[in-house]
Formats: structure tokens, sequence, C-alpha cells
């Protein structure tokens, strides 16, 4: 607890000691510091210019005190001397008297006067109205008592005068001390504020006199003069100013000074404004500063805390991690050029995975861990790392004994005088890489290089002839008869006839040669340039004959061939894409030429290609316009006699080429998938046409339609039998559909289900050219057919004693053994048919009897009762 507290205390503080924190807690109390100073100072400053003010005016009440008694002094003087006058003169000499000895004052200034005991006004000077006085105040005052003093009235104006004026008055005394009138000395009030200095007193000073009575007798303020208002009004004029007054001596008036205070305090003002601006600016100036400063620490606490932070983690990860961490220091020759890195540290890791101590690693350099850091530029990409930061990745295939991995991948980062360098052994990811690499360019099934690989050795090997000169033979093979064992014996047997197919062409090459699988049963060999022509084309004449010898497969023996295309660089394309092309051109004529055998590219095999593609444009618009017609050949009841049905086969009349054949088209329909619209026009016309004949009179027949692969795999042919009927009004039992044995295998359970759809409808269903596939006999009982059709390539020697005989008894016996009817087709001669019959065949279909029929003449056959010569001759 103690110590967590102790840390607590310590981690404070530190942060108090963290220039960051103290710096703003500095710089607070340097704000305060000033401004308090500031404030300070500007109390000081006040205080003086309050004084200064205060002396100011006690100088200036002094001064107007001293000029105010002085003039009222004189004023008085005028009073007595005037009163004397009166006294000796009467008041009528008084004057003149004065006047002639120049003691009256300036009558521009002062109006003297002498009022008699009723008040009224005797003599003046200047000379005016004789006005009665009697009701004013200072005439009462002096009526009333003798106060033997100068009384001061408050400005008036009267009849004799229109102007305000200040009245001084002196009272006179008849020889029997009676009262006997009044002298006045009348003067402008503004005579006593006429001493305004604005340089002393400023715009808004004060000057003036008040009564003892409080009525101010004159008051100047700047430029305003004013009288007879009491002080209380006057004091309010005072408000913000700096005032005195002070009592004259003798005279009941004060005189009263006052200073604006604003005037007063404009220096101050201006002081303490400048005060303040110094200071505002000084703190803006500590404050940016020490913003700046505290910016630059908190970002170098931030860098601190985080390198801090990243050193802990360093060493967290580096203890627990994966990769194998070396920190290493520069070692330099005497040139100063960096020729080495010492290892100054290594984790856990490290030592794994070079089987060393760190005490070893540390005794060791980069350079004798992994000598060859030199030549694959490891040493050059850390010296650069070290000189110019940053980080440096690079993965190497390992040969050094002392790391134990395959395939190292490494990431350089500058540090402190030297470089940390992260090893991690990527020889799974390498071993897993190079696993997809192979997958890519190869064939799973076969290990043989696939279409891509192949395409880049043919691109290498062109690119090389056309440095070094030569040529290269580019072989296109296809097997013959694959199909038949991947549909009839699965694609299991398919697959593993591919594999030794590809193991046979593989041992027939050199060394330098290539045989790749381009995909499904085509195979490509790319022979080396060096081989001579002869050479080159015994190497075909071997890889057909290895394909040629049989092959067990799911424990049968298969035979199959291939048809070898070849077209050579740079007579035959001048590159890969063009070669292959035309290989492929050649292939396909081997093809055409009877399969098995190997055909070299000429010109004229691209125009075929050409043909065939006119030939499918061709096909797109024949059905459109109706260039398509059937015809229908009859099949015989073998026992009767009797026609019973009819097969339909189509017919193009194409507008150029005229009649063109089944064999040429129907394989072009099946590849583009034409088929399927062909199929459902052929099966609707059949049907029309079947109805047609019944509708006719004629002898109700069976109508037999082929079905195309593609056809029967077609998910909507079961409603397209149906429509087709129902469109023709055909009952179902006249119609019957013919597959062959490898549509039915390529997918067994599929098939069987869609066969017994169609039966279950009320077709039939026959299967066609029985006996050249590899129909498992076993599967044979599941199918849901009526009818057997072999071949007519079984047919063809029938009657010769070969082969086909015991095929033929053997496909009659065994359908006869599943109950099902066999019908040969192909029938030519009276030796075939004779066989038949003896060997229980039920049906027959074949020249024999009639050649495919255009609808009339078969209608015509059929109602002529025409039976086959020599079927009548049996029956
Ligand atoms: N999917 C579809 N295939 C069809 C359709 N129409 C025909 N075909 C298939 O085309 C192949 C060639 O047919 P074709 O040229 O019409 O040949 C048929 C007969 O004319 C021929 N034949 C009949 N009797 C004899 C004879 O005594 N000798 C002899 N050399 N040839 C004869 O055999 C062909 C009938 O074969 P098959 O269908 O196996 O009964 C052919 O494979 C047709 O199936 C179609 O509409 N759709």
């Amino acid at each position: 607890m103690n110590t967590i507290r102790e840390t607590r205390r310590a981690r404070w503080l530190r942060r108090g000691l963290d220039t960051h924190v103290s710096l703003p807690l500095f710089a607070l109390l340097l704000l305060a510091a000033l401004w308090a100073v500031t404030f300070h100072e500007i109390d000081a400053e006040r205080e003086h210019a309050r004084q200064a003010a205060v002396d100011s005016l006690h100088e200036m009440l002094g001064t107007y005190e001293a000029q105010v008694a002085r003039s009222i002094d004189g004023i008085d003087q005028t009073l007595r001397m005037l009163k004397y006058a009166v006294e000796r003169k009467g008041a009528l000499g008084a004057l003149p008297e004065l006047g002639r000895e120049g003691l009256l004052p300036p009558g521009v200034v002062f109006v003297v006067s002498i009022v008699d005991r009723n008040g009224m006004t005797v003599a003046s000077n200047p000379r005016a109205l004789s006005i009665s006085v009697a009701d004013q105040g200072y005439f009462k005052v002096h009526q009333q008592r003798d106060s033997g003093a100068v009384f001061v009235s408050p400005v008036l104006r009267d009849a004799a005068n229109s102007e305000w004026h200040l009245h001084f008055t002196r009272r006179l005394e008849d020889a029997d001390g009676q009262f006997a009138g009044i002298v006045v000395v009348e003067t402008d009030p503004a005579y006593f504020t006429s001493g305004y200095e604005r340089s002393r007193l400023g715009e808004r000073g004060m000057l003036g006199l008040v009564g003892t009575d409080g009525v101010v007798r004159a008051l100047r303020t700047g430029d305003t003069l004013s009288f007879g208002q009491r002080l209380g009004t006057a004091a309010n004029a005072i408000g913000g100013r700096y005032s005195g007054m002070r009592e004259l001596h003798g005279i009941a008036l004060n005189v009263l000074v006052g200073l604006d205070e604003r005037e007063l305090m404009a220096g101050f003002e201006g002081r303490r404004r400048e005060k303040l601006w110094e200071a505002t600016i000084l703190s803006g100036a500590l404050l940016f500063i020490t913003g700046s400063l505290w910016l630059w620490s908190w970002q170098g606490a931030r860098t601190r805390e985080r390198m801090r932070r990243a050193q802990e983690t360093y060493a967290a990860a580096s203890a627990a991690s994966l990769d194998a961490f070396f920190v290493m220091r520069e070692v330099r020759d005497s040139d100063g050029v960096i020729v080495d890195f010492r290892i100054v540290d290594a984790n856990q890791r490290a030592m794994q995975m070079t089987g060393s101590s760190k005490a070893q690693l540390c005794s060791s350099t980069l350079c004798t861990l992994i000598p060859q850091a030199r030549e694959n530029g490891m040493l050059r990409h850390l010296t650069q790392v070290m000189r110019m930061g940053g980080m440096h990745e690079q993965e190497w295939q390992n040969s050094a004994p002392q790391l134990r991995a395959r395939w190292l991948h490494q990431q350089a980062v500058a540090v402190q005088g030297g470089v940390v360098a992260i090893v991690r052994d990527i020889s799974e990811r390498k071993l897993a890489e190079e696993r997809m690499l192979h997958l890519a360019h190869h064939d799973m099934l076969t290990g043989l290089p696939n279409r891509s690989l192949i395409g880049d050795r043919l691109d290498q090997t062109i690119a090389q002839v056309r440095r070094h000169g030569g040529s290269v033979m580019v072989a296109f093979i296809d097997l013959d008869g694959f199909k038949l064992v991947n549909d009839g014996l699965g694609h299991n047997a398919g697959d593993e006839l591919l594999k030794v197919v590809a193991s046979r062409m593989s041992g027939c090459l050199g060394a330098s040669d290539t045989v790749g699988r381009f995909g499904g049963d085509e195979f490509v060999l790319l022979l080396n340039e060096t081989e001579a022509a002869d050479d080159a084309a015994l190497v075909l004449e071997r890889v057909r004959e290895a394909v040629l010898r049989s092959v067990s497969v799911s424990g049968q023996d298969v035979q199959v061939s291939c048809s070898i295309g070849v077209a050579v660089y740079p007579d035959d394309g001048d590159d890969a894409g063009l070669l292959l092309k035309n290989a492929d051109a050649a292939m396909y004529r081997a093809k055409e030429l009877g399969k098995n055998n190997i055909q070299f590219y000429t010109r004229e095999m691209n125009a075929s290609i050409e043909e065939k593609l006119l030939l499918l444009e061709g096909l797109r618009r024949a059905l459109e316009e109706d260039q398509f017609h059937l015809l229908y050949q009859p099949k015989v009841d073998l026992h009767t006699g009797q026609v019973f049905g009819v097969e339909a086969l189509v017919r193009w009349q194409h507008p150029e080429h005229g009649m063109v054949g089944p064999d040429r088209f129907i394989p072009l329909a099946e590849e583009s998938g034409l088929i399927i619209a062909l199929g459902d026009w052929v099966l609707r016309t059949a049907c029309a046409q079947n109805r047609a004949w019944q509708d006719a009179g004629l002898p109700p027949l069976r109508v037999s339609v082929n079905v195309s692969p593609r056809q029967f795999e077609e998910p909507q042919l079961v409603q397209r039998v149906q429509r087709a009927l129902a469109d023709a009004g055909l009952a179902a039992e006249w119609l019957e559909l013919e597959v062959t044995e490898g549509v039915i295998m390529r997918d067994l359970q599929q098939a069987v289900a869609k066969m017994a759809m169609v039966k279950a409808m009320g077709a039939s269903l026959s299967i066609d050219d029985f006996g050249t596939g590899y129909s498992s006999l076993s599967a044979l009982k599941s199918f849901p057919i009526s009818t057997l059709k072999i071949d007519k390539s079984f047919v063809r020697d029938l009657g010769n004693g070969g082969g086909d005989e015991a095929i033929a008894s053997s496909i009659i016996s065994l359908a006869h053994r599943l109950k099902l009817r066999v019908i040969a087709e192909g029938v030519e001669t009276e030796q075939q048919r004779a066989f038949l019959c003896e060997n229980g065949c039920d049906e027959m279909q074949g020249y024999l009897f009639s050649r495919p029929l255009p609808p009339e003449q078969l209608a015509s056959l059929l109602s002529s009762g025409a039976r086959p010569r020599l079927l009548t001759a049996v029956a």
C-alpha cells in the first residue's frame, strides 16, 4: 500500500517537474505578479495625481482668494470714500468732488450711486435714472441695522440699469447716527471671474463667489457664467470635480474654485491606459512564449512517453515474439565507411533461430552470421536504413547453416547509432506459395503444365528462337473416343485414362520437350527447336502409338487413339496464340480424316474452319427462314413385314450450298446450343405430321425423334414433349424418343428420372447406336426403355462371318433377357436381314426397305400397302 502511495507521489512529483506542467503554473504566477505590479503602480499614480490636483486646487484657491479680496477691498475703499464724501459734502456734492479728485472707479466697470433714506437714488456715476431701491434687500439690510460692514447683495437688475449687477453697499448715517441712506458700487458679476485661466483651470474648471447665505454671486464654469442659484444647485455642478471654498475675511462671501476631475486626471488616465496596454502586451507575449514553450515541451513529453511505451512494448513483444530481434551497431573501418554491423542485443527467438546464446550472438557480426549479407545487398540496405532512416524489407533464401530456416524475411528500422532487424522464418509460407504457384501452373490430375504455363513456355521458346534462329513445333493432341469412356465408365475411369495417357506421352519426349494438358482430353506438345523435323515426327508417332495401347481402367480394358495436329514456328504462325490455333485446326483435320493420325497444318485447314463459322452463321438464320424439313425412314417388323413406325430425320436446304446433311450441322447446333430450338422444331413437326397422317386415314404409326445430349439435359425437355403432343393433338403412345447410351451415362440418376417421366406420359424410349459406348449392362436394367437399336457399324458386316455377328447376336439375346425389343439400323442387304431374322431381331430399318422419305412419299408408300420385297416372301 505504502509503495503504491510512494509510486503515485513520485509520479505526481515527476509530472509536476515536467516542463509542460510547471511552465503554465510559472507563467500564471508571472502573470499575477505583472498585473499586481501594474495595478499597484496605477493606484500609486492615481493617488499622486489626486494629491497634485488637491495641491493645485489649494494654490488656485489661495490665488483667487487674494485676487477677490483685493478687488473687494478696492470696492470697499470706494464705498468708504463715497460715504465720507457724502458726510462731508452731502449726497449731491460727493460724486463731483470724488470725480474731480479722480477717485471714482472707471464707469465702464463700476456704477457708483448714492441712495437717500427713502430709498431714492440721488446721484450716480455714470449718471442714471433716479429710481427707488427701497424694496431692495440690500437697502432694507442697512435700513434695519448697522452692520458696520460692506453688504454684498445677490445679483440684481433694476430700472436704472438693465444689466445684472452685484451690489456692494454701505450704510450712511447722519450726524445723529441715524440711517441716512446707502452708498452703492455695482459691478458685473463677471468681473470676479475674469481671472479664469484655461491653462490652469482647464475647459470645465470652476471659479466663483458664493455668499455665506449660500446664494451664488458669480460662477464661471468653462465659458459659462451663472449666478443667483443656491449652492445646493451649484454643488451639483461641482460633482465630478475637485473643489474648494474659502470664506473671505470681513465680508459674507466665499471664494469657490473647482477643477474637473476628468481633466485633472487625464494625464493619469493616459498613463493608466499605457500601463494597462503594456501589461496586456507583456501578458500576451508571456502567454505566447509560454504557449509555444508548452507545446514544444508537451510534444517532447508525448514523444518521450511514446518512446517509453514503445520501449516497454518492444521489450515485452521481443521477449514473447515469434520474430527474432537483432539490435545492431555499425562497424566502421579506418576511413569511416560502414563495413559490418555488430550484434549488441537479441531476443529469445533470435537465439532459437541461430542456436546461439546471447553472449555468442553479441560477439558476432552480421556478416559472420549471414555470410551472404554482402552479396545479397543486405549490408548495403542496412547501411542505407541507418543513414536515411525509414524501413527496409527483404526476403531471402538462406544458405547459411547458422540460421535454422530455409526462407527468411527481414524488416530493418533505424535506431540511435544502429539498426534493429526483425527476422521471421517464412519457410512455411514460401512452401505454400510454391505449392500455390505449382497448382496455378499445373494440371491437378496429371501434374502436367496447364494451359497458362504452356502458353508462357511457348512464348519464351518463341522469343529464344526469334533471337537465335531455329523453329518450334507445337502439337495439339485430342483423344479419340475419350468421351465414350468418360460417359460410359464414369468420370473416375476417364480420369484414370487421362493419367495413364499423360504419363505415356511424357515418356515419349526428350528432356527439353514439354507436354501439357490443355483441358479435357486435349494435350499440347512443345518440341525442342533443335530437333530435326524427322526426329520430331518420330516423337509424334511414338506418342500416337503409346496412346493407342489399351489401358485397364475400372477393371475394364479400354482403347483410345489420338488425333494430332502440328503447327511450326515461324512458318505456321509467329505467336503462341496463332500457332496453337493452327495446330488445333490441323488436329480437327486429323479427326475428319478418320482420327488416330497426325496432320501438319496447311493454310486450307483454316479455310475449312472459316467454312464452319459460315455454316454456323447460316444455321442461326435457318430456323427463322424455314430452311429445315424432315424426312421419315420407315421401321419394319421383321416377323410381320409391317411398317409400324418411322424415324424423323432432319435435313437443311441451304440457300447457297443446297442440301446439308445432319452429320455436318447437328454437331455444330449442339456445340452452339441451337440444338434446343432445332430439336423442339423437329419434335413439334414430327408430332404434327404423325397426327396429319392419322387424320388422313393412314394406319397409326409410332414416330421416333432423335434427342441429342444437350437437348436431353435441358430441364424443360419433358414439358416441351408434353406441349408438342398437346399442340399436335397426338396421343403419347405414338411418339418415341431415341437417346444414345452416352447421354444416359453422363448422369445416370437424373437421366433415369427423366426417362421415367417421359414413360409415365405414355411415350416410349429407345437406346440409339447401342454397342458403341460403354454402358454398364447392369445399369440397363434400370432404364425405363422399350427398345435397343443396334448401331449400323455392327450391322454392316453381318453374314460375313466376322466379330460383328457375335456382338449383334449377344445384344439381341441380352435385350430379350431384359424384355426389350431390338431394332437393327443400316440394313442394306438381304444377307444382313436374314442373319438378324435368324437371330431373333425384332425390327429393322435401312435402305433395304426404304431410304428416308418426304412425308407425302411415305404416305403413298403406306397407302399402297407396300411391303418389303424380301419380307413379303418371309411373311
Ligand atoms: N439430334 C438429332 N439428330 C438427328 C436428327 N436427324 C438426324 N440426326 C442424326 O444425324 C445423324 C445422321 O443422320 P442421317 O444423315 O439422317 O442418317 C440417318 C439415316 O439416313 C442413316 N441410314 C438409315 N438406313 C441406312 C442404311 O441402310 N445405310 C446407311 N449407310 N445409312 C442408313 O442412318 C442415320 C440414322 O441414324 P440413327 O439416328 O442412329 O438411327 C444420325 O446420327 C442421326 O441420328 C435430328 O432431328 N435430331
